[in-house]
């Protein structure tokens, strides 16, 4: 099949029923990510949480300077030689209140835009955890408390300053997640960013559904499920001279304890465990350290008993 043709699964969050479950499962699998429809995020708060980003990302730079790092680029990323075209704010943990608070007083939010960014981390969290759920079911995984629960939930807000002169360059250079998980909501209009199908290796665009959440999986989610899951490889292009905004959460690993595939899903004679035990701020060190940004490092981790 041709790029042009190939587009990534869509799942609907609204009917899920046994055959959505296994659309999931399969897109878990083959692809790494989905475009999420009917999901419980409102879509006059999208809309709403897009407007207050635009507003943020459009602030002074000495006001967006404010917000400061917790881990290795969490915080306000500028332009750079690497990415001239990219800049950012972000958070590092959502599931903290005090900490949406605190990124909101950085940047100087009214109280209305305050009231937008916690009611969309809110649900966008609830959303989250309702994915974990849902993988768990659908891969047979019974446990008695959500898979996400307790983990940092990175918040990242991301411009890309898009010109004529910039179109065929690179907004985002290739890489995977690092977590377990990230949903995305894209731009409504501004294409640009392009997943990698591991069956032929070429780049598939994704384009724009406006109200949908993507899903994309990293590095972790590969671990957690020994290998049946794919972490998808994934880029940002500038086609198109127009400035694209992108609001990301990323679900990225437990925070103390190792990440490890549970039993039900290491079977010792055909799917033997195939990574060692980290956590998964060793996992993020070592990326950090290697600049191994497209689950190569994976290899440095892998079981070889
Ligand atoms: O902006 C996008 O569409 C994707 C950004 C991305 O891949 C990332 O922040 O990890
Ligand atoms: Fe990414």
């Amino acid at each position: 099949m041709s790029a042009s043709t190939t587009s990534i699964p869509v799942i609907d969050f609204q009917d899920f029923d046994p055959t959505q479950s296994q659309k999931l499962l399969q897109a878990s699998k083959e692809w790494g990510c989905f475009r999420l429809i009917n999901h419980s995020i409102p879509p006059t708060l999208m809309a709403e949480m897009k407007s207050v980003v635009r507003t943020l990302l459009d602030l002074p730079v000495e006001i967006k300077q404010r917000n400061k790092d917790v881990i290795a680029g969490s915080g306000y990323v500028g332009h750079s030689k690497a990415n001239p075209l990219y800049e950012g704010l972000g958070l590092y943990d959502i599931a903290s209140i005090d900490a949406v608070i605190e990124f909101c007083s950085q940047l100087e939010t009214s109280p209305s835009q305050r009231e937008t960014i916690i009611k969309y981390s809110q649900c966008v969290h609830e959303l989250a955890m309702d994915i974990g759920r849902k993988l768990c079911r659908s891969i047979g995984i019974r446990i008695n408390m959500d898979l996400f629960e307790g983990w940092p939930f990175q918040f990242r807000i991301n411009k890309y300053n898009f010109t004529p002169e910039s179109i065929g360059s690179s907004g985002v250079q290739i890489h995977t997640d690092s977590g377990f998980l990230t949903l995305l909501q894209d731009d409504d209009t501004v294409n640009g960013l392009e997943v990698m199908d591991e069956n032929s290796g070429e780049f598939i665009a994704v384009d724009p559904l406006p109200g949908s959440i993507l899903v994309n999986f990293g590095d972790i989610a590969k671990v957690w499920s020994n290998g049946r899951f794919c972490n998808v490889r994934h880029r940002v292009q500038c086609k198109e001279a127009a400035v694209r905004v992108s609001i990301a959460l990323f679900v990225l690993g437990p925070k103390e304890v190792a990440v490890e595939a549970p039993p039900e899903l290491v079977v010792d004679s055909e799917c033997p465990r195939l990574y060692v035990p980290f956590t998964f701020e060793e996992y993020r060190k070592l990326r950090l350290s290697t600049g191994l940004r497209a689950g190569e490092a994976l290899a440095l981790v892998q079981n070889t008993k």
